[in-house]
Parts: structure tokens; C-alpha cells; sequence
């Protein structure tokens, strides 16, 4: 036994109970399973490769990854500096305890880093049955450094390839295992492939990545009767740390979830493209090659930890709802007025059109933004909760017949901001249950901007407000006439008002905005002054 390694059970009894049990379990309590890939790899403390980038492709692609740990190294983007092998009989144990109790679908395999550590996977894999086997046949990193030494080859090529569903060698990898035959073209990794074929697995993917003078990242795919030239372009990038370990994680994750080989391949060479493209500009580390992004949400300029704080309920001041087409009988357009309004003292902006084509909002959404951003103002967008993502908006305004607030916060995450139009007690209610951030409440007074729209009066904002556990800001007919009338009732939880015409179906938008702005700071004032109303 090695040293520091302390098995706390060891009785095969005791794993045979719990897979009794466990199945039992499963069983009672009627729980579906999920797709479930483990990967049995080395830990790159980087966590751009290894066992790191495992977990984040599965996390990816929505399936759940167990770990074996064969092999801690200490790697950065630099290269590797250590490797500490993990104990052949303690990658046994962390095999039998993922294996005894959990229903693998797919076993994926990185770095092996010696004969040993094959012999107990080949022995874990005949005790316990998958339905595929992954093989990434890891051998040097990028940086030169040697994962597994070629004492493994032949173990590779006579026991754990023959068990293989797919193995997939980069081109250096492809060359050691046929005994360091060149591989330099397109026509040369064809031939490797069908060499490798031979020697058992199912099906082989040779990656180019590395292939030199190729425009474009072409793998070859081979099944035993076909080739498949699997092209995309090659992104011009550093960070491609830990393609090949994403590369099988992926391909791994669509097996466990039931796709045939080829989609498999074809899917997860689309989501290594699709990642390093996303990540072609992120930097972390100093070295020659940096890691990726595996679920696209470090891009740096434009995402939630460059945005200012979270919701903040008094930004609902003075809350100015765009109009396209007043804004176009002015003569202007929306990012101009948007611009005007905020120069103007506007602290949230909507946008709202109900007339453009998809392609033109999400593009005036992304001017918009870069307006508020400049200024630290939310920009929300009305209905179009694709638009909201793909622009990377500040979040969404949702009507009743709109999407469920609910399932709006599933597809924009926790961090958006969400607001509901309320009318009643009940969808106040409603909109706090499905985690909206603030409500809309009105049509305040009657208005022209939305036809069929009941009022509610202010009477109905009292009652709507006093009972919300939600910050609320007043919408529909509100003006710089009536504007001071509604702050000053002082009423619980409201924050501001939400307008439309009286800034934007203006000539001078600056203006109208100043002059509202400069209004409900009054009336605020003399409303809380006045009053131990507001809470
Ligand atoms: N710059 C790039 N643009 C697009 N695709 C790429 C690029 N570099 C690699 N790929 C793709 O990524 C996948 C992994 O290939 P690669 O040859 O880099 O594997 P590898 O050398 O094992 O990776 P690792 O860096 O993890 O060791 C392949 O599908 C390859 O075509
Ligand atoms: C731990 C580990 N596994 C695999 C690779 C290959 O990218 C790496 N660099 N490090
Ligand atoms: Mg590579």
C-alpha cells in the first residue's frame, strides 16, 4: 500500500449492498437517470486540459461527469513543471467507487500515465459494463512535456485500443502508436487511420490541429468503411490548451446522451470551434498557449462582472420606455434618443419595438447598450428575451401574455434583471414567486401607446403597491403634468415612473427629460419629507 493512501472499505460485500441498494434506491424514488460520462484522466492545475477541462465540456453539454484521478501535474500555460502519479491502487479505488455506485454510460480516458494504471481501467471496465469507451491516448502536451512515456505503447496498442468505441490521437500521437511512422498531410493522416483501425477500435478520429501549413482544423474520421473529412476553419487564437481533452469530453457526453459516433464527432468538433472562437481573445497566463472558455461566459468587455452592481430598485426613478415610431416621426434614432434621455438624467432605459425585424433590434439593442453601459444604465428589453441574450442586455420587461417570468430567468440566469407588468394583487404575486425583479404597474392613467389597455387609476397602483413584495414603478399616461401627483402619494414600494410619449413623442428629448427628472426629485423630496410613508 502506498504511502498516505488509507482505504476506508475494502470488503467487495460491502460494494455488492450498496449496488443492491443503490439500484433500490434509484427505483423508489423514480428518478430518471442522467447521461453520465466519467472521465479517467490527469488534473491539470491550470484547468485548461486534464480532468478540468473534462468537467467543463460535460458541464457544457449538459451531462453529468464523475472523475478518476490518475495523475496530479502542476501545469500552467507555460508548460508542465511536475507530475505526481497518483497510486495504481488508488485509481483502483476511486474506479470501484464511482463505478459500484453510479450508472456510468461512458468512460472517456486522458492522460494513462503508466502500464499499471491501464491494467486496473482494462480490469475495472470487464467487472464493471459501459456502454462505450472513449480513448484519448495522451502522451505529450503541447508545451513537449512527456504525460505518458512510450513504455505504454504497446500496452495502448494491444489491450486498451482493442476495447475502444473511438481513440482519438492528435497527429504526434497517431505517429507513436504506429511506431513513429510521418504524418504531415491530409493523405497521411487517412493512412494512419486505417492503421489504427486495425488495431481494434471501433472507430478513429485523427485530429489536425497541429497539422502544419492547414488553413483549415481538419480531423479524419475513419469507421472502418468510410472516411470522413471533418473540416472547420482554424480559428487564429493561443488559447487552444485543452482541445483535445474537450474534444473526447464532448464526443463522450453526446454518446452518453444516445447520438450515433459520427454525430457525436461531428457535434463535439462544432463545440471546440464554437469555443474558440468565443475565447479567441481572453487572456489567462503568460505562456505560449492559453486555455478556453468552455460555456462562453468569460468574454471580457461585455459580461456581468464588468457590469455595474446588481438591480438596484431606485435605477426604477425614472425609467424611459423607447418608441420607434416616435421616434421616427421625429426624425431621429433610437440610440440618439436613448442618448438624449440619459444625458438627461434617465436611470433605466426599455426598449421597445414592436414593428422591427429581429436582425435590426438586436442590433439597435447593442448600440443601446453600449450608450447605457458608457453611462452605467441598465438597458432592459421589452418581450425579446432571445434579443436580451443575444445582445447581452441588462435583462428583460415581460408583459402577461409574454414569456412566464419564470422560464425567463432560467434562459438569462440568475444576474438579469426581470420586470412584469402587473395589473392586479395576484400577478404582483405571481411575478415575486417567479423571481422577477421589479413589476410594472398600470396603465396609470389612460394612454395612446397601448390600445385595449384598461386603467387601473391610481387607486389601482395603491392597492397593487401596498401589497407587492416587489419593487413597483407606475407606467401608462404618465406625464410631466401628472408626474409629482403620483410620487407624492408616497406609496410603499413605489420607485419611480416609467415613461413613453412625454419623452420621446417630443422634439427635444434632452429636455422633456430634464424637466421630468427635475420633477420627481421635488416631488420624492417633499413626499418623504411630508410623510413616514415610504419604507
Ligand atoms: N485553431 C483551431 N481552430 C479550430 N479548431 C481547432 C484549432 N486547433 C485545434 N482544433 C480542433 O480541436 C480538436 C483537437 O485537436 P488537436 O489536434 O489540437 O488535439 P490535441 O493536440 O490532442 O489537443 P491538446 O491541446 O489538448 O493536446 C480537433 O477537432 C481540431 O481540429
Ligand atoms: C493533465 C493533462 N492531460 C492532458 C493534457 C493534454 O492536453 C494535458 N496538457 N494535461
Ligand atoms: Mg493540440
Amino acid at each position: 500500500m502506498a504511502s498516505g493512501v488509507v482505504i476506508l472499505s475494502n470488503s467487495l460485500s460491502f460494494y455488492q449492498k450498496r449496488i443492491v441498494m443503490s439500484s433500490r434506491m434509484q427505483e423508489k424514488n423514480g428518478g430518471a437517470s442522467i447521461p453520465h460520462v466519467l472521465s479517467v484522466a490527469g488534473s491539470d492545475s491550470g484547468a485548461g486540459a486534464g480532468i478540468q477541462a473534462d468537467l467543463k465540456a460535460c458541464a457544457a453539454r449538459g451531462v453529468y461527469c464523475s472523475t478518476v484521478i490518475t495523475s496530479v501535474t502542476a501545469q500552467n500555460t507555460v508548460g508542465v513543471q511536475a507530475v505526481h502519479a497518483v497510486p495504481e491502487d488508488f485509481v483502483a479505488q476511486q474506479l470501484k467507487s464511482v463505478l459500484s455506485d453510479m450508472q456510468v454510460d461512458v468512460v472517456k480516458t486522458g492522460m494513462l500515465p503508466s502500464v499499471g494504471v491501464v491494467k486496473v481501467l482494462l480490469q475495472s471496465l470487464t467487472e464493471f459494463s459501459v456502454r462505450a469507451l472513449v480513448v484519448d491516448p495522451v502522451m505529450v502536451s503541447t508545451s513537449g512535456d512527456v504525460l505518458a512515456g512510450p513504455s505504454i505503447l504497446s500496452t495502448f496498442r494491444e489491450e486498451l485500443l482493442p476495447m475502444a468505441n473511438i481513440v482519438t490521437p492528435n497527429i504526434k500521437e497517431a505517429s507513436a502508436l504506429l511506431g513513429g511512422i510521418r504524418l504531415e498531410t491530409v493523405a497521411d493522416m487517412r493512412n494512419a487511420a486505417e492503421l489504427l483501425h486495425a488495431l481494434g477500435p471501433r472507430n478513429v478520429l485523427v485530429k489536425g490541429g497541429d497539422l502544419p501549413d492547414s488553413l483549415d482544423a481538419v480531423d479524419i474520421f475513419f469507421n472502418g468503411e468510410h472516411f470522413y473529412e471533418l473540416r472547420s476553419s482554424r480559428i487564429k487564437t493561443r488559447n487552444t490548451h485543452g482541445t483535445g481533452c474537450t474534444l473526447a469530453s464532448c464526443i463522450a457526453a453526446e454518446l452518453a446522451k444516445g447520438s450515433p459516433m459520427l454525430t457525436a464527432v461531428r457535434v463535439a468538433k462544432r463545440y471546440v470551434e464554437t469555443a474558440l472562437e468565443y475565447s479567441k481573445d481572453i487572456l489567462i497566463g503568460n505562456g505560449i498557449q492559453g486555455p478556453f472558455d468552455h460555456l462562453l461566459r468569460l468574454k471580457s468587455g461585455s459580461h456581468s462582472f464588468h457590469r455595474k452592481d446588481a438591480f438596484n430598485p431606485s435605477d426604477l426613478f425614472l425609467y424611459a420606455v423607447t418608441d420607434s415610431g416616435m421616434n421616427k416621426k421625429w426624425g431621429r434614432s433610437t440610440v440618439d434618443a436613448v442618448a438624449a434621455a440619459i444625458q438627461g438624467g434617465a436611470t433605466i432605459v426599455q426598449l421597445r419595438d414592436k414593428d422591427a425585424g429581429t436582425k435590426d433590434f438586436l442590433e439597435t439593442a447593442k448600440s443601446c447598450l453600449a450608450v447605457c453601459r458608457s453611462h452605467g444604465v441598465p438597458l432592459l428589453i421589452n418581450d425579446r428575451v432571445d434579443v436580451a441574450l443575444a445582445s447581452d442586455a441588462d435583462g428583460v420587461h415581460v408583459g402577461q401574455s409574454d414569456m412566464p417570468a419564470t422560464v425567463a430567468r432560467t434562459l438569462l440566469g440568475p444576474e438579469k434583471i426581470i420586470g412584469v407588468s402587473c395589473k392586479t394583487i395576484e400577478q404582483a404575486q405571481q411575478a415575486w414567486i417567479g423571481s422577477a425583479d421589479y413589476i410594472g404597474c398600470g396603465g396609470v392613467y389612460s394612454t395612446n401607446t397601448k390600445a385595449n389597455n384598461p386603467t387601473i387609476g391610481l387607486d389601482g397602483l395603491k392597492t397593487v403597491c401596498s401589497a407587492s413584495k416587489l419593487p413597483v414603478v407606475a407606467i401608462g399616461g404618465i406625464n410631466a403634468s401628472n408626474a409629482g401627483t403620483v410620487m407624492e402619494m408616497g406609496v410603499p414600494n413605489l420607485k419611480g415612473v416609467a415613461i413613453v410619449s412625454a419623452l420621446f413623442d417630443r422634439e427635444n428629448v434632452l429636455a422633456e427629460t430634464k424637466k421630468l427628472h427635475a420633477l420627481l426629485m421635488e416631488a420624492s423630496s417633499s413626499s418623504s419629507s411630508s410623510s413616514s410613508k415610504i419604507q
